[in-house]
């Protein structure tokens, strides 16, 4: 039904799995779209009871495509808003959203990752911002989400530095809500996801509407900001050459002007 987005359901659990592992899971429009359509389609689904979001292969997700990034000349409006409804997406579905982080979810997937309502790591799977690395200020409601659970102070500190964070630590800052054992994330994961399953879903649907009126009544302003800045870096030196950089295997040299200038 979808190119690079997988879906099956089983005894009220579903699995969305963000599927092109040659690539890491890196996003493109398109798959932002059709990540938003299975969610909202699980959403809807009255056998769905709650939701696991994950990646095929290694990595959780690797983010945006910078090898497509390198073909553009600014990223789009229409992009840089889908990444932030892809992770509204997540929030707003009144099934509890389960983000299996497997190895690395950088950049726009640990945006997604962070939108999910709880997230089980390893203690070798890692969120790392990333946007910073590619001279990108963030997108996916990244900023909006990490401030909702680490504050400010630790949002700027992982947004501008774009440091891993670890399983442990994650769980330390409330970033992970589990950390599963080595070989077990699979199992644990599942396990949490049967544990929701006997809790009152109906509740939890309406603590999860409360959530997302209250504490996310001003995401769309944001949204629209991030988007905007988005486009402006995207078109910027800084970003050319650390889309360039990754590609050519190199650290980039950035030139220190203000994002946006050309
Ligand atoms: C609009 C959205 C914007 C954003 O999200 S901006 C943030 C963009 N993302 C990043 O900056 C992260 C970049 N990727 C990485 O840092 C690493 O990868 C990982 C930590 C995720 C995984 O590392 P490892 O397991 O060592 O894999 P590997 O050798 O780096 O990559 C394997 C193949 O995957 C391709 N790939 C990795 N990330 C991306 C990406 N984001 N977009 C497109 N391709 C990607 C590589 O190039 C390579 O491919 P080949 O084998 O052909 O050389």
């Amino acid at each position: 039904m979808y190119q690079h987005i997988k879906q099956s359901i089983q005894d009220g659990i579903a699995q969305i799995i963000m599927d092109r592992p040659g690539s890491n899971n890196a996003l493109d429009a398109e798959m932002f779209r059709d990540l938003i359509a299975a969610v909202e389609h699980c959403g809807a689904d009255e056998a769905v009871k709650v939701i696991i979001l994950t990646g095929a292969g290694r990595n959780f997700s690797a983010g945006g495509d910078i090898k497509e990034m390198a073909t553009f000349s600014f990223i789009s409006y229409e992009l840089s808003m889908l990444t932030g409804q892809a992770s509204l997406a997540l929030r707003k579905c009144r099934k509890p959203v389960i983000a299996m982080v497997n190895g690395t979810a950088a950049g726009a997937g640990c945006g997604l990752a962070l939108g999910a309502d709880f997230r089980i790591m390893t203690e070798g799977s890692c969120l790392l911002t990333a946007f910073s690395n590619v001279a990108l200020p963030g997108d996916t409601g990244c900023i909006y989400h990490l401030h909702q659970i680490v504050g400010l102070a630790k949002t700027i500190e992982l947004m501008a530095l774009s440091t891993p964070v670890y399983g442990e630590e994650a769980l330390r800052l409330g970033l992970a809500t589990r950390v599963a054992a080595a070989g077990k994330l699979e199992e644990e994961t599942r396990a949490f996801a049967i544990q929701l399953l006997r809790r009152p879903l109906g509740a939890i649907a309406m603590q999860k509407q409360l959530y997302y009126e209250v504490f996310y009544r001003d995401y769309m302003a944001y949204s629209r900001i991030e988007a905007e800045n988005l486009g402006k870096a995207g078109a910027s030196a800084d970003h050319r050459e650390a889309v360039t950089a990754f590609l050519e295997r190199r650290e980039p040299s950035f030139n220190q002007k203000e994002t946006g200038t050309k």
